[in-house]
């Protein structure tokens, strides 16, 4: 008898540890490890994952069986397994929720499957196919007998099994034209026809950079090609007509062929380090620490290439907001088809494809946000984390993983190289690299030697006493000196913790939400106040709920109004705004990015998305209007997140042959965190945190972790959290630092009570089972609403 090892989905009792079911004998030797199968569960059916054969179980009572197949394939891939293993411990998170992470979003809810075959197996098994080459799973209703033979012919790679994802919309197919010349034949057909022909040798022009993909007649018509034009070119023999499915996806758009660049000495060597430990399969990570616009995307293109050349996989990170299609575009251009795309701006539809492509071998690279480091791919031959310092690498719901950690598990799996790239790294990442557990390579200078833009410092505490204006008369006197030049400008407005609210200038109420400990933020867009907690929602008010004045103003400046100033003060100027307003439509973002590539505009202005990663030559100033915004967080970390802002915002300017201007407005003018963001000065920035960090007893020195217990009723909170702090003064060593339990800066959020627990050490022998045992002993708890989470190095402390 065969059994398995199941990991059973049942929310109020989640356990780490696997239930024994049967295997059905006609699916014996057919279910895998990775499958998720259906199984009786007390009264109930539950979904599992089989993480697990065996032959045996310590089970005395009679097993249950397997009732039912989710999967016909593995959807999980054996090292995932492992890797859920190591992270449901590292987590403190149960597995099932790291399993069910690892899995493309539209897979976790509704779908049918799809079984794809070629004509031979068809014709030999007409009472599953019905002479089809494709049929429907689940219309099906086979009998246990006939699934037996399907996983058989399944494993034996005779059946492909598809999911189609009931929201998916079919793939719609649109008429497309493949280039059947070569580069010579196009220059011949291109010396030959008439200048007048104008549309074809547009045409031609168009295959000569492009011959590799099908094009789409809709985009071919967009750039002047006729469809008559089209209709003698399949004449003549220049291209074939097929059939494409159709792509709104700007990440998925056809791209320009680029070949690598010649490298200068610094990135050379750095190419050379991370290409002998790929092909030592050396495990080393590797910080690639380069100044912005020293070309570091050019070392990950061509350390990537040689993985792949030597036969092997790449995987590659970035944060969601410099996912743009501006990256994105470098990257296919180099790589192609082979390339898988993952991010959040793409339908669930579009992910499970890319997810699918992975999962049958088809992509070699992969692209994409923090969840891609869970993308299913084989024999990675090396692991890429751009900008490694990014907040957005920590998942902030369970299982809070820090995706650098996941990184270096797969790459000490697959005995491959991580490189974490970066312009100003963590102070975790170069304090390792300091000690030689990674290894550092310094790209110290930009890219053809231009200069760093220079930065000065605006003082807006005496600004505020000359005028009210936004920006300051250094700043605007700047941006006439630009638009003047006909240069471009990036205008940052730091929005974190900052919003616009209002308050009335009689009694000084300001409209709180119902639900939480915070008050509302304007949104004039939608004339209402909203919670940015839970929700809520409520029109303007007119007048003054408590005193009945009508003098309510509000107070704050969002990128709206930033909008409305700089156009009247600017009147000439073509104004772009990009924030979460402007940019929810599929696409929008792009338009923008592209718009401001083209120098259709002046300006751009924006939050923290415009910060990073963009690429403009022409732009030679930047201006940041309030950069201290984040510095009055009561977080350790406002420091350090500041000089990350500024130095990579600043690294925006002057990145081509103009010299770059940035004009920082601040009303702390020497706090240090800006003095060196004024110099681009990491290494000074870098020893000043860690003094603070180490006389505060902060990370790297030590470890931390956060507990956070919450409930309706805030005595219940509050008694709760107390014993879990006994219980950890118990049994912890006394150098460990218990801080707590104290309220959340925010105490309550959708009327429930917050209240945190911080623990630093350095070595803790117990801790992993004093965690645990929390842990476990949480879930009765949860049954009277109190939810405990555990956050292992936590990126912030409010
Ligand atoms: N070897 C090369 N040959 C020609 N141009 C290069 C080369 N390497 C980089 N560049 C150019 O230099 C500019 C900066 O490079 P890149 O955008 O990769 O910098 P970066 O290090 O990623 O900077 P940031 O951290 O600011 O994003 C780009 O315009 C890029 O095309
Ligand atoms: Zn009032
Ligand atoms: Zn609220």
């Amino acid at each position: 008898m065969q059994i398995a090892q199941v990991i059973v989905d049942v929310p109020t009792r989640q356990t780490n540890e696997p239930y024994s079911y049967e295997i059905p004998a006609n699916f014996d030797g057919q279910v895998q490890p990775g499958m998720r199968v259906q199984v009786p569960f007390g009264p109930r059916k539950v979904t599992g994952f089989i993480v697990g054969l065996t032959d045996h179980s310590d089970f005395d009572g009679k097993l249950k069986k397997i009732s039912g197949l989710v999967d016909l394939s593995p959807v999980i891939t054996p090292e995932l397994l492992k890797l859920s293993e190591w992270l449901a411990g590292q987590t403190f998170s149960f597995k099932i929720s790291c399993l069910q992470t690892m899995l493309p979003g539209g897979m976790r809810t509704k779908f049918k499957k799809k079984l794809l075959t070629d004509n031979q197996t068809k014709a030999a098994y007409p009472e599953i196919f019905h002479g089809e080459n494709e049929i429907n799973y689940d219309q099906q209703k086979f009998d246990n007998q006939t699934i037996g033979k399907i996983l058989t012919l399944r494993k034996a790679d005779k059946i492909k099994v598809h999911y189609e994802l009931s929201n998916h919309s079919k793939p719609m197919l649109v008429k497309a034209f493949q280039s059947k010349l070569t580069p010579t034949q196009i220059d011949e057909a291109l010396a030959t026809i008439s200048k007048r022909f104008v549309s074809q040798s547009r045409l031609l022009q168009i295959l000569k950079d492009q011959r590799d993909l099908p094009l789409q007649q809709a985009w071919l018509s967009k750039k002047g090609v006729t469809s008559t034009t089209l209709e003698t070119a399949v004449k003549r023999g220049w291209v074939d007509e097929t059939r494409v499915r159709r792509i709104r996806n700007p990440f998925l758009q056809p791209v320009k062929k680029s070949y690598p660049l010649a490298l200068n000495d610094d990135q050379q060597s750095a190419v050379d380090r991370i290409n002998r430990a790929i092909e030592n399969q050396a495990n080393t990570t590797f910080l690639l620490e380069g100044v912005t616009g020293s070309g570091k995307t050019e070392v990950y293109l061509q350390a990537m290439a040689h993985a792949l050349k030597t036969g092997k996989t790449a995987l590659m990170l970035v944060p969601e907001i410099t996912l743009t299609p501006q990256i994105v575009g470098r990257i296919r251009s180099r790589f192609g088809d082979q390339v898988a795309m993952l991010h959040s701006a793409m339908s669930s539809g579009e992910r499970y494809d890319e997810w699918q492509r992975i999962n049958d071998g088809q992509a070699k690279v992969v692209v994409g946000v923090r969840s891609a480091i869970f993308a299913p791919l084989e024999n990675i031959g090396l692991i890429i984390m751009d900008e490694e310092h990014d907040s957005s690498y920590k998942q902030t719901e369970t299982p809070r993983y820090q995706t650098r950690d996941v990184a270096k598990w797969r790459a000490a799996y697959n005995h491959c190289p991580v490189v974490l790239g970066s312009a100003t790294p963590s102070l975790e990442s170069r304090a390792r690299a300091m000690k030689g557990v990674y290894e550092l390579i310094l790209l110290p200078h930009r890219f053809n030697n231009h200069a760093l833009p220079h930065v000065s410092i605006v003082d807006m505490k005496d600004e505020m006493a000359r005028s009210r204006n936004i920006l300051s008369k250094k700043l605007a006197d700047l941006v006439d000196d630009r638009l003047a030049k006909h240069e471009q400008i990036i205008l940052l407005l730091n929005r974190r913790g900052y919003s616009s609210f209002i308050m009335c200038r009689d009694c000084g109420y300001v409209p709180q939400c119902p639900n939480c400990d915070i008050s509302l933020t304007m949104h004039k867009d939608t004339h209402t106040l909203n919670c940015h907690l839970c929700g809520h929602k409520e029109p303007i008010p007119v007048v003054c709920p408590k005193c009945h004045s009508k003098r309510i103003r509000h107070y704050g400046i969002g990128s709206q109004q930033l909008e409305e100033q700089v156009k009247e003060m600017f009147p000439k100027a073509r104004v772009l705004r990009m924030d979460v307003d402007t940019t929810r439509k599929k696409g929008s973002h792009e338009a923008i990015i592209n718009k401001f590539g083209a120098h259709q505009a002046d300006i751009l202005l924006g939050t923290q998305m415009i910060a990073k990663g963009l690429d403009f030559p022409e732009v030679t100033l930047v201006g940041v209007l309030n950069a201290d915004s984040a510095l009055q967080f009561p977080d350790f970390r406002s420091s350090e997140r500041t000089f990350q802002l500024l130095t990579q915002v600043s690294g925006r300017s002057g990145r081509a042959d103009k010299q770059g201007e940035v004009v920082i407005q601040t009303f702390n003018p020497d706090h240090y965190a800006i003095q060196l963001a004024k110099t681009q000065d990491y290494e000074k920035f870098y020893q000043t945190e860690m003094q603070i960090r180490h006389i505060g007893k902060y990370p790297p020195y030590y470890f931390t972790v956060k507990i956070t217990g919450s409930s309706p009723s805030e005595k219940q909170t509050a008694y709760e959290m107390h014993q879990i702090a006994h219980f950890l003064r118990r049994y912890l060593t006394n150098q460990a630092i218990i801080l707590g339990p104290t309220p959340k800066t925010i105490k309550r959020i959708n009327n429930r009570y917050f209240y945190q627990i911080i623990i630093k050490y350095r070595q803790e022998p117990h801790l992993k089972d004093v965690l645990d045992k929390i842990l476990t002993t949480s879930q009765t708890k949860e049954r009277k609403g109190l939810l405990i989470s555990i956050d292992n190095e936590p990126l912030d402390f409010m």
